[in-house]
């Protein structure tokens, strides 16, 4: 399994040099975005916009993310804004629709985000939340399966099921399912008791796949997983990874199918999701349809998905970039005055961003 590269922009990468501080900051403006319904228990999706001579970029580690771990983030903005997004590859990419933990009466609401629910190619479904039980997983589960009974169903653990609650959730969801449940994603956390977990699952017969996200995207080594045989599939952030050509680079080392996720990005985060799905040959739907939880976004043509799936943005104006070549969507000014959070909020997300350069300039 061969090494990946460097994070973007760092002291170790001969490709691209970090700009200075200051130019990173010249054009950051950070928002605060209302969601339509809570997920990861977040009301408000809060992100620092950059522009770039390759284009517009984002930094939006969640808030419980610090410095050094934030640096990955930032990388991923410099390679948006000062290396831009790379060559299209597939110019249409599925998309799921995405699920919060929300009661079953919310179900059909939050699937016609996602546009014709007969189009649909697969539901990403929360499960695990804090304070509640399998029991509403269950009917979560159920009302998707009534409402879109073609689609894949996928199960998204985040890691917080115990090993007892994993195998109790996996049957009563295969029983759910049926046919349609695709993979679990991280039904619990570590790398080790993922691949306990999956051993387990297939002495008892269970075949249900194991995607594996946290356990790739907070782990030291993004490949550890694919050494531990802990999934049969992974879940990539660009963000998170550090970049799009990161991403591609630990795709390619683990050998393992990939889903491309949004890490709850403004559309254009999800562009840099797009671009990275556009140059996999992935079959599987990717989690970049989440500009629908979003009650407002910052670009006037919000990347919702529509008939499935979402076209690779592609530039348009012709005039810095080489054709085939993707492209954020630009924010839409009025959208950018409307969500501007406070001098306050400028000032801490322009330290958050500080604290990840100094992070990225050591590594
Ligand atoms: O994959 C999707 O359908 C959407 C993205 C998504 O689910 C997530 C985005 C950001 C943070 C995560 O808690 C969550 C995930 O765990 O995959
Ligand atoms: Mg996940």
């Amino acid at each position: 399994m061969s090494e990946i590269p460097p994070l973007p922009g760092s002291a170790a990468d001969e490709l691209l040099a970090l700009p200075p501080v200051e130019e990173l900051l010249a054009s950051a403006v950070a928002v605060a975005l209302p969601m339509r319904t809570r997920f990861r228990g977040q009301t408000v999706r809060e992100a620092m916009l950059l522009r770039g001579p390759a284009g517009w970029a984002e930094f939006a580690p969640f808030g419980e993310y610090e410095a050094p771990e934030t640096a990955s983030w930032l990388a991923a903005a410099v390679e948006a804004g000062w290396r831009g997004l790379g060559a299209v590859g597939r110019p249409r990419i599925p998309i799921n629709a995405t699920m919060p933990a929300v009661g079953p009466e919310q179900v059909e609401a939050v699937l016609r985000g996602f546009g014709d629910l007969d189009r649909i190619p697969a539901v990403k479904v929360k499960v695990a939340e804090a304070g509640q039980s399998l029991d509403d997983d269950v009917a979560r589960l159920a009302e998707v399966r009534r409402l879109v009974p073609r689609a894949m169903l996928r199960a998204d653990a985040n890691g917080a099921w115990t090993r007892a609650q994993a195998l109790a959730g996996a049957e009563a969801l295969a029983d759910v399912a049926g046919d349609r449940l695709e993979y679990l994603e991280q039904p619990v956390a570590g790398i080790e008791p993922l691949a306990a977990l999956r051993e387990t699952l297939h002495h008892r017969g269970m075949t249900v796949p194991i995607a594996a996200d946290e356990a790739v995207r907070k782990a030291e080594d993004p490949l550890r997983v694919a050494r531990l045989g802990a999934a049969d599939l992974i879940v990539v952030k660009v963000a998170p990874l550090g970049g799009i050509e990161r991403a591609l680079a630990v795709v390619r080392a683990s050998g393992l199918q990939a889903v491309v996720s949004s890490a709850l990005d403004t559309s254009i985060g999800l562009a840099a999701g797009l671009a990275l799905a556009s140059r996999l040959e992935t079959p599987r739907a990717c989690g970049l349809g989440t500009a629908a939880l979003l009650a407002s976004d910052v670009v006037a043509a919000p990347l919702i998905p529509a008939d499935g799936g979402l076209d690779v943005p592609q530039d348009v104006d012709g005039a810095a970039t080489a054709a085939g070549t993707v492209r954020a969507p630009a924010p839409d000014e009025r959208l950018l005055a409307a969500h501007r959070l406070d001098a306050a909020g400028q000032a801490r997300w322009r330290r958050r961003l500080q604290a990840a350069h100094a992070g990225l300039a050591g590594g």
